[in-house]
């Protein structure tokens, strides 16, 4: 386990932004923390980075007891800043200096995470000019200039445009192999697409923290769809499904909790003369599952 998170709770006046949340990170992970706006995903993270005193609760970094666990985090947040008048090495020498990483090793370190996030070619130019995505990509190599064991993501792709968000997605790809990752998104797509892990949050509290594959299994509906060219009538009646069919129309049915029963079911349909014209299995996509746990 890399960090564990124990009651963590943030209250704003009478307003509980986050609500005694625990979790843990195991390392190697690559976590999506998913909720709609104002769930709590930002003052999560900003506690975990250390920029926000938590109200109570825990936060413990495995392998640094007792030491400053903020020196291996990287973080970008949500809307980072930036001196328009600077070039990227400037920024980066900049932010490298206020992490007090040694001269050497900084320059160095300047060259690769450029070169990592495919801004080597425009180093020397101001930043004023740079698209969104070019900007989050900077942001991106300064949270890496330190050599993370934790990456944290305040919404890394929200704000941008299809390319720029498939540009970003895949460099988290990348740095997946290396480091441990937990970013926030309100997109499923984004946690889809990158994630092995989703936590989900709303209202400050955590509503599912599993992978994705369990969330499918667990809100998956099994019913199957038959249409048939006959009208089915009473001609199904004495079949061990029956209890769970449902007509649609005369020659429409609805069965519900068919598993690996389905067969079986079409098999003794056509043993009574009815020709299948439509066979639909009912599977709630990944998005309704998430709709249901998140009670939308
Ligand atoms: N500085 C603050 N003072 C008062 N309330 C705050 C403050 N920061 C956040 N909140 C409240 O805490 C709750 C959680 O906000 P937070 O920004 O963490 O959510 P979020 O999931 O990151 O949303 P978004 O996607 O909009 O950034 C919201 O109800 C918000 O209004």
């Amino acid at each position: 386990m890399l960090l564990q998170v124990l009651e963590l709770e943030k209250k704003y006046k009478s307003d509980m932004a986050v609500n005694k949340i625990s979790f843990q990170i195991e390392k190697g992970q690559c976590i999506a923390l998913l909720g709609p706006n104002g769930a709590g995903k930002t003052t999560t993270l900003q506690m975990l980075a250390g920029l926000l005193t938590p109200t109570s609760g825990s936060i413990r970094f495995s392998k640094l007891e007792g030491k400053d666990y903020r020196s291996k985090i990287g973080f970008l947040p949500q809307h980072p800043a930036f001196f328009n008048w600077m070039s990227p090495v400037q920024f980066l020498q900049f932010a490298g200096e206020l992490s007090h990483i040694p001269t050497q090793q900084l320059k160095e370190k300047i060259e690769e995470v450029l070169q990592f996030v495919r801004l080597a070619d425009v180093k020397k130019k101001r930043i004023g000019g740079f698209s969104g995505g070019m900007k989050q990509r900077l942001g991106l190599a300064q949270a890496l200039l330190h050599d993370p064991e934790l990456l944290i993501l305040d919404e890394p792709v929200s704000a941008l445009d299809p390319a720029g968000r498939r540009d970003v997605l895949s460099l988290i790809t990348q740095l997946k192999e290396k480091m441990t990752i937990l970013f926030s998104t309100h997109v499923l797509h984004d946690a889809e697409q990158v994630c092995d892990k989703v936590i989900m949050l709303k209202n400050g509290e955590i509503q599912w923290d599993n992978t994705l594959e369990e969330l499918r299994k667990a809100f998956t509906t099994s019913a199957v769809k038959v249409q048939t060219e006959e009208v089915i009538g009473d001609k199904i009646t004495d079949l061990p499904f029956v209890e769970k069919v449902e007509f649609v129309t005369d020659s429409s049915i609805v069965v519900g909790e068919m598993n690996e029963n389905t067969n079986e079911l079409l098999t003794a349909m056509m043993e009574r003369g009815l020709t299948i014209k439509r066979f639909e299995k009912l599977e709630d996509s990944l998005e309704d599952a998430y709709m249901k746990v998140m009670g939308q």
